[in-house]
């Protein structure tokens, strides 16, 4: 088990873009208002965005007393490391890649984490190295599954899932975003990205829709101001599929069979 960690939930989509982030950072606030402790982890080497998310200054660095350990930041009641806090976002994408193993495992193994709950890990999009790295290193209770209801989309959505099967890690299920789009002047709804893709990806691989998420003006505009519309609308429409789904995960993780959340080991 990873220190002060009960369970390592890894948020996931194929494709970029499709608002993993978004989904991560509401759905630990969303997690945190279950009354469970909560952290961050940013692994998303590419494009680390928590930070923003959570309205940390770029400047902010995690404190270590020892040189040796890190503690996580503060902001709005959770934990949170990130990538961003250990690699100069000015170094180019190509060396960052070789560097991404390494500096997850630091942050996971290296951060006082204190006694959490949850620990949701916003991962790099695909199936790479820091996937790998995580099935081989930690014990991970379940992924969750972003992705827009577009079939390029889905398709990536697909090779996500199969990877967190081949290593064993259980799906707890699919977050469709930016599912419909309601013009805020006329109020008409169109699925701008296509319909029931979520659904669909859920019952071929036999695992759940667990919530839709519109796509909203609203939603960009609060994450980009570092308050997640969970928090600046917790009475909102969208603060309660955010619920929903958390109380899913909730129950999934502690109901799940002790095998479930069983490792593999690479023998590495
Ligand atoms: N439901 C939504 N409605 C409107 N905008 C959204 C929604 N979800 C995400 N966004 C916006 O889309 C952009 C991409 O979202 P986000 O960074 O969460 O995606 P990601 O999948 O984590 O991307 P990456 O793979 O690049 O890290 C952001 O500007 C975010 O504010």
């Amino acid at each position: 088990m990873t220190n002060g960690v009960k369970h390592i939930i890894a948020v996931s989509s194929g494709k970029g873009g499709v608002g993993k982030s978004t989904v991560t950072a509401n759905l630990a606030l969303a997690m945190a208002a279950l009354g469970q402790r909560v952290g961050v982890l940013d692994a998303d080497i590419y494009g680390p965005s928590q930070a923003q998310m959570f309205a940390v200054p770029e400047t902010s660095k995690p404190r270590s007393d020892d040189g040796q350990t890190f503690d996580p930041l503060q902001a709005h009641g959770i934990q949170l490391m990130s990538m961003a806090f250990l690699v100069d976002q000015k170094t180019p994408m190509i060396w960052r890649g070789p560097m991404a193993s390494g500096a997850f495992q630091q942050l996971l193994n290296q951060t006082r984490w204190d006694n959490l709950d949850y620990l949701f890990i916003d991962m790099p999009p695909g199936t790479g190295d820091i996937q790998l790295t995580m099935a081989q290193k930690v014990k991970v209770s379940g992924a969750v599954i972003v992705t827009t209801p577009q079939d390029i989309a889905l398709l990536d959505a697909k090779r996500g899932i199969e990877m967190f099967r081949q290593v064993k890690i259980p799906v707890l299920g699919v977050v469709e975003n930016m599912s419909l789009h309601t013009c805020s002047q006329c109020g008409h709804s169109e699925p701008i990205f296509g319909e029931g893709g979520g659904e669909r990806i859920a019952q071929e691989y036999q695992t759940e829709l667990l919530g839709q998420l519109p796509l909203s003006l609203h939603i960009r505009q609060q994450m980009d101001q570092g308050h997640p519309v969970v928090l600046s609308e917790p009475q909102g429409q969208v603060a309660a599929v955010f619920a929903a789904i958390a109380q899913q995960v909730r129950d999934k993780v502690e109901n799940a069979p002790e095998e479930e959340t069983v490792q593999i080991s690479f023998g590495d």
